[in-house]
């Protein structure tokens, strides 16, 4: 291996990626929530940025929801979700990011008034703008809210369908327990037959029957978190040999106690076990770092070299959906990377 532990922190930080899982509204930062407040005239809970910060300890999912939600209130005005993307993607540029999926969730934001129109719009004049001034590929991918009813998740499908040239596929997230994917079976079946991609969040604290029933029901195409799939070997059988890709935030899963500590996290028993594992920010404004923080603190912790890394960008840039010319380009400028490096 050609990069020296002492090298592989700055390897790890110029490795072309693309990052498949993080949530717009999770990145965005206690600053700039208090500049959207004002600006807005929004009422917030807390008097400061310290003391909004102060509040980020979470014991489980609901725990951190509760507080994203009540975050994301400060979003009114098309600018507003531009603004809030804008800040992603100077972030991913700086992380070598080449291509980037954002989740959204408009239940969050229509709910409180705002219209389809303004969150899709905003967000997608950022992505058109990283895409020529960054040079940071961005596509979107529309959330619902599984703590919601498929009631809701339909209407919420029928507002966005006029804008669906604006974004490519459809996910599911929020409170996971209780609420398992088949619940949204009609809306995703709507959506594929729309011809949007199709993702869900599962086995990120519930059980491998819901990766089981994303995959079946859903017909997901990658598993968003899919941790818990190694409590159930037929599972993982599965997942390797139909080569679905899981989008792993292991930062994330360290704030939300789904594992104890970074060094019981399972990334590694995914990669050994032939999983299409990739790494993720997930929320990175509340879970203490953006993708380079995710993948220097996971490998410091897991003792992880720089071939690993160079599957895990190889991963995230086959899993994504990017077209096939696309995917061509940031696999060959990853391979001049590690040329360089004299890693292949
Ligand atoms: N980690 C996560 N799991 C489920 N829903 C989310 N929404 C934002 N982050 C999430
Ligand atoms: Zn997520």
């Amino acid at each position: 291996m050609a990069v020296s532990a002492e090298r592989l922190p700055d390897f790890l930080r110029g490795l072309p990626k693309a990052e498949l899982h993080i949530h717009i509204e999770g990145s965005l930062e206690p600053e700039l929530i208090f500049a959207m407040a004002e600006r807005n005239q929004v009422a917030l809970a807390y008097p400061d940025v310290a003391s909004l910060r102060a509040a980020y300890a979470f014991s489980d999912l609901q725990s951190f929801l509760d507080i994203y939600y009540a975050g994301a209130s400060v979003l009114l005005t098309e600018a507003d979700f531009f603004d809030m993307a804008w800040a992603y993607f100077l972030r991913a540029k700086a992380d070598n990011i080449l291509h980037s999926e954002l989740f959204f969730d408009p239940q969050t934001h229509t709910a409180r008034g705002v219209p389809m129109a303004t969150v899709i719009d905003g967000l997608r004049r950022a992505c058109d703008r990283a895409q020529i001034e960054l040079g940071v590929r961005a596509e979107l991918i529309l959330c619902f809210l599984r703590h919601l009813s498929e009631e809701d998740a339909l209407a919420t499908y029928e507002e966005a369908r006029p804008h669906r040239g604006k974004f490519i596929g459809v996910g599911l997230d929020s409170s996971e327990v209780g609420h398992p994917p088949e619940k949204f079976a009609r809306v995703f079946a709507q959506a594929r037959k729309d011809g949007l991609r199709a993702v869900a969040h599962a086995g990120e604290e519930g059980p491998p029957a819901y990766i089981w029933s994303a995959l079946d029901v859903l017909k997901a195409e990658r598993i968003d978190h899919g941790v818990q799939a190694l409590r159930d070997p037929a599972l993982v059988k599965r997942l390797a040999e139909e080569g679905v890709p899981l989008t792993v935030c292991p930062l994330s899963n360290i704030k939300l106690c789904v594992f104890k500590t970074l060094a019981e996290h399972n990334l590694r028993a995914l990669l050994d076990a032939g999983l299409i594992a990739t790494v993720n920010s997930d929320d990175p404004a509340y879970f203490g770092g953006y993708l380079n923080q995710n993948f220097l603190e996971t490998f410091d912790a897991l003792g992880l070299d720089a071939s690993h890394a160079a599957t895990l960008a190889r991963n995230s840039f086959n899993a994504s959906f990017a077209s096939a010319a696309q995917k061509r380009d940031d696999l060959d400028r990853l391979d001049a990377y590690l040329d360089q490096a004299g890693v292949r």
